[in-house]
């Protein structure tokens, strides 16, 4: 397990922001990983520091964690994913914030609040993935303040969302954000024409949740549960990145992020999400940011927090 720290924080629009390049030091240190690379950060210069992070996680062996700094820093990590697992990749967004912003709604112009939007393929010059994720492949959990834009891309879209506290709802969500070429029970092969050779619907024909009840986002087979790689590390189901921004927890028990937004999960809760989507599906990559240490509370209640997420995400076994 390589973590790789980037103490980004011009891609915030916090006044506190420069705490984060504290916090992704602290971060960084919390996570049980055999190496540690931390990538220099350009201050002036947001895509070089993303050519910085790409270098680093591609170089990285085994199971990657990205140590923010603010949410930007997650352009590279996911897009390396996505080159990883094509299709197969679902992104899971724990934030406050959906990130969805492009330059145009963004009422902040922070990079931040435009990161997960620029992975689609639409964002600010030399930040924006070459190869555009699907937006059906986001599943957005505990996001409750979001821009007009924003809410305006998700609806339009069809980005999944679990709002409450609910394992279920989010294991749900992520099987359903991959089309059904890849929850076939028969092993597949994970180049990117696989989804070509396959006759059976996908999400790009409308029409197919009327064809075959199986396809459809509301009744997953029971084939999703053979999603772990088999015998052959050939796997069938999600390859699952996980993004959690801090501010995802609640600031009545967690107040050390530059964007706090009430409603959030306690840390139990989080846990539990993330667990049960371990439990279920391969998980590829984890990144945490947006800490601004503040309170000594905070880091004591990080600390085995963050060290259980990644034990829950990085298993034994799924690390080469
Ligand atoms: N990852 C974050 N903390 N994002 C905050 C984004 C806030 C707001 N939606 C914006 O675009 O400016």
């Amino acid at each position: 397990m390589t973590v790789v720290e980037v103490p980004q924080w011009r891609g915030s629009g916090a006044p506190t922001a420069e705490r984060l390049r504290e916090g992704a030091k602290l971060l960084a240190d919390m996570v049980p990983a055999a190496h540690r690379v931390r990538v220099e950060v350009d201050d002036d210069d947001l895509p070089e520091t993303a050519a910085r992070v790409r270098s680093a996680v591609s170089a990285a062996g085994g199971f990657v964690v990205t140590a923010g700094g603010d949410c930007g820093v997650e352009l590279e990590p996911v897009a390396e994913a996505m080159r990883r697992h094509g299709d197969r990749l679902v992104v899971v967004w724990f934030d406050a914030h959906g990130d969805l912003n492009t330059p145009a709604t963004s009422p902040s112009g922070a990079f931040h609040g435009m990161v997960l939007r620029a992975l689609t393929g639409d964002g600010p010059a030399g930040l924006v993935a070459d190869d555009p994720l699907d937006p059906r492949r986001i599943v957005l959990a505990a996001v409750r303040d979001l821009d007009p834009g924003e809410t305006a891309f998700i609806e339009a879209t069809g980005i999944g969302r679990v709002t409450g506290p609910d394992p279920a709802a989010l294991t749900e969500a992520i099987a359903s954000a991959l089309p059904p070429a890849h929850i076939s029970p028969s092993p597949t092969h994970d180049s990117p024409s696989s989804t070509h050779d396959s006759p059976s619907p996908t999400h790009d024909s409308p029409s197919s949740t009327h064809d075959s009840p199986s396809s459809t986002h509301d009744s997953p087979s029971p084939t999703h549960d053979t999603a772990l790689p088999d015998h052959d590390g050939q796997a069938a189901g999600p390859a699952v990145y996980i993004h959690i921004d801090l501010d995802v927890l609640d600031p009545g028990t967690f107040t050390s992020v530059g964007s706090p937004a009430s409603g959030g999960l306690q840390p139990d809760q989080l846990l539990a999400m993330v667990q049960a989507t371990a439990d279920r599906f391969e998980v590829v990559g984890l990144g945490i940011t947006e800490y601004e240490p503040s309170r000594p509370e905070d880091q004591a209640l990080l600390e085995p927090l963050v060290k259980a997420l990644v034990e829950a995400c990085a298993r034994q076994g799924r690390d080469a």
